[in-house]
């Protein structure tokens, strides 16, 4: 029997409108995005290095710029409390006001590293072992870098990571956070999370996933091989500045450029921008509540491997040896 078309009153079309996933996406600051004061207090003193903030960096342009250069900027405890208290600001600096005119001049913001390179993930010499093997540790850890970052992600800003050098860990993490990234002809960008012992816990597997097929995601994980510039651009995750070495700032700025002023060089309407990154973040689920529960289960598989055998051995290895055997998948 040829089937029937389902009479039109059927079909329930539960689709919200934009006014109603602006609204409930977009929140200023929803209670699970709040960090918990306890985290912020054992990890604000912990660990080397700092986190800036230049919030008129350039016209319409923040800089948030990461500084543990020694050690690539691999990010101490400390210095996610600084990151937490950037974004925060950044959050402030950008909130919608009655009167356009009155309102933030903030369109986009760069985040960088000191020297070039973003950063090389957790600190794994900021920490005793038998604090960062603690479970409560990856807890706490996890859960303030899952909520900045994607706080980051929420922001009405065009975001965007420059790199000269390398993002590894959960600094290739930070890098899919954000909206663009730029990029030099030697940055590598590095999930070793599997080579560690653990999956990503700063949001990198879910953040993923927004840009690439499932197979491919699968793939860069599960073997934590090494990104070059070439792949990057090919796979559409990096743009690709020529020259030997960018200077990230400046870079970035140009980069950001477009989005601040029109092409006679006039200042764009910032909150139409602003306007226009929530629309688009709003249609493509970026920085909703959904990507929130994706995050949770990230977290829990996360916070299962750390400390465990297989990521205090590579952690070990890394602290206790030579170059040459680090990271050896
Ligand atoms: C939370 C979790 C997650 O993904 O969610 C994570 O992030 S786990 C963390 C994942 N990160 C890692 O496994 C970091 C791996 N690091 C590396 O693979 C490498 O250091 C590179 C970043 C590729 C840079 O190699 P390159 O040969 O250019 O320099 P290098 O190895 O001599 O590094 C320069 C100095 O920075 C230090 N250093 C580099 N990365 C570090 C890190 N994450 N924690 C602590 N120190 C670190 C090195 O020990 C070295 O110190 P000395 O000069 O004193 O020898």
């Amino acid at each position: 029997m040829p089937a029937r078309p389902l009479p039109v009153n059927a079909i329930r079309l539960d689709v919200p409108t934009l006014k109603q996933r602006h609204k409930s996406n977009f929140l200023p600051r929803n209670t699970y995005l709040k960090p918990d004061t306890k985290t912020l207090k054992d990890f604000k003193s912990f660990g080397s290095g700092s986190v800036s903030l230049a919030p008129r960096y350039a016209p319409g342009i923040a800089l948030i710029e990461l500084r543990n250069a020694e050690k690539k900027n691999a990010m101490s405890p400390k210095m996610m409390v600084d990151l937490t208290r950037a974004v925060g600001d950044l959050e402030t600096l950008c909130k919608d006001t009655e009167d356009e005119k009155e309102g933030s001049d903030l369109v986009g913001v760069v985040l960088c590293g000191e020297g070039g390179d973003l950063c090389s993930g957790f600190d794994l010499s900021s920490t005793p072992p038998t604090k960062a093997f603690h479970p409560s540790f990856s807890t706490q850890m996890s859960t303030l870098m899952h909520q900045t970052l994607h706080r980051l992600r929420r922001l009405p800003l065009i975001t965007l990571a420059s790199i000269s050098g390398h993002a590894i860990g959960g600094g290739a993490e930070l890098a899919l956070s954000c909206d663009y990234r730029l990029i030099s002809p030697h940055t590598r960008l590095k999930f070793v999370q599997i080579g560690m012992g653990v999956t990503p816990g700063w949001g990198g597997g879910v953040y993923l996933q927004s840009h690439l097929r499932h197979g491919k995601v699968l793939e860069i994980l599960g073997t934590g091989r090494s990104l070059g510039a070439e792949e990057l651009r090919r796979l559409e995750l990096a743009e690709v500045v020529d020259g030997e070495k960018i200077c990230v700032r400046e870079a970035g700025v140009e980069f950001l450029r477009k989005f601040t002023h029109d092409a006679q060089g006039n200042l764009r309407p910032a909150h139409v921008v602003r306007e226009m990154k929530r629309l688009v973040s709003a249609a493509s689920g970026v920085g909703t509540e959904e990507e929130w529960e994706m995050l949770e289960k990230e977290r829990e598989s996360f916070v299962r491997l750390w400390g465990q055998w297989a990521n205090r051995q590579a952690v070990e290895k890394f602290v206790g040896t030579g170059k040459g055997e680090r990271n050896n998948l």
